[in-house]
């Protein structure tokens, strides 16, 4: 069924396990994810990114976020996991209204690179809104490193636990993104991965909420020395190591973002599959193995996460 995220997080928060979302930007994506979550019998977060919103709905977001909704509610409405779909991002009020307006699940307001009375207002403007509509909110505390889409910041500012309490009791937002020294895309970490797991678990004794990682791709290996043979140049990427997800989950992390492991999933089969299929120029075919890896990866990430069994 399509389902509320706000549903599938508070299970997640009470049996301490984590539930991965997925970012789409076309079909091929949703269905390979859709695999994997029957498959391994779990609840499923689908989410786009306001490019994903620009890039589906040819430059129209309210068309792109009624493109997602239509192909969500598609699968979701005839299987029996949980499905719901997520804003990613939201920073363009236009985008978040479309959202909601097309029926997405949940929405994330992003106003993490203002300063916090100013995030405070902006979250509790969309809160309202989205709440009288039936839709749950997520917002983010602390600045990721790395490259989001239309928001360069080099170095990320970590969460401060006691500013997480007074934003979330100010706002009233469903799920909260600390920032604990991830960051977005395929290259996390120049020398060892460490992230804060101190901030991590006060932020969630002062909260008690559902909790949200972003930039939470580990960077498959498998992938990387598949695309590698065939013609990708991944040097130098890193990105979040499977025990210490593991350790986020343990102590409260219940929704993990997971793009950057599908994309490299996705383009190595695709490598794979021309090389070795020259002649081959059905989009049924050489999008095949593309999606058999990222339902891969998605089905050993639901294991990883503590979902598989959960829906
Ligand atoms: O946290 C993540 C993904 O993290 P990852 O890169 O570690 O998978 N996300 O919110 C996905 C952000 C995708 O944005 P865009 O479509 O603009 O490129
Ligand atoms: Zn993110």
């Amino acid at each position: 069924p399509y389902v509320n995220t706000k549903d599938i997080l508070e299970k997640a928060n009470k049996e301490y396990y984590a539930v991965a979302a997925f970012n789409i930007n076309n079909l091929e994506f949703l269905q390979a994810i859709v695999e994997g979550g029957i498959e391994k019998k779990s609840p499923l977060i689908i989410e786009t990114s306001e490019g994903a919103m620009k890039y589906a709905g040819m430059g129209d977001p309210l068309r792109g976020a009624s493109l997602f909704v239509k192909m969500v509610r598609e699968f979701a409405d005839s299987l029996d996991i949980p499905i719901a779909l997520h804003l990613d991002h939201g920073k363009n009020f236009k985008y978040i209204i479309s959202a909601i307006k097309a029926g997405y699940s949940s929405v994330m307001i992003d106003a993490s690179d203002k300063p916090l009375e100013e995030n405070i207002k902006t979250t509790k403007d969309i809160v309202r809104i989205a709440h009288a509509a039936g839709v749950s909110v997520e917002a983010e505390l602390g600045k990721l490193a790395g490259i989001e889409d239309n928001v360069a910041s080099s170095e990320s500012v970590l969460v401060n636990p006691d500013e997480a309490k007074y934003f979330v009791e100010e706002t009233q937002v469903d799920f909260l993104a600390p920032a604990i020294g991830t960051s977005h895309g395929a290259f996390k970490f120049k020398g060892e991965a460490k992230l804060d797991f101190d901030r991590l678990k006060k932020v969630k004794e002062l909260t008690k909420m559902p909790l949200v990682l972003h930039g939470a791709s580990s960077v498959v290996q498998e992938m990387v020395e598949i695309a590698e043979n065939y013609g990708a140049d991944f040097g130098g990427s890193k990105g979040v190591p499977s025990d210490i997800l593991k350790e986020t989950v343990r102590l409260g992390i219940n929704k993990v973002n997971t793009d950057t492991d599908l994309r490299m999933a996705f383009v190595a089969g695709l490598r794979e599959f021309l090389h070795n299929n020259p002649k081959e120029f059905d989009p049924r075919k050489y999008m095949d193995t593309a999606k058999a890896y990222v339902k891969k990866v998605v089905s050993d990430r639901l294991e990883l996460l503590g979902s598989a069994n959960k829906a």
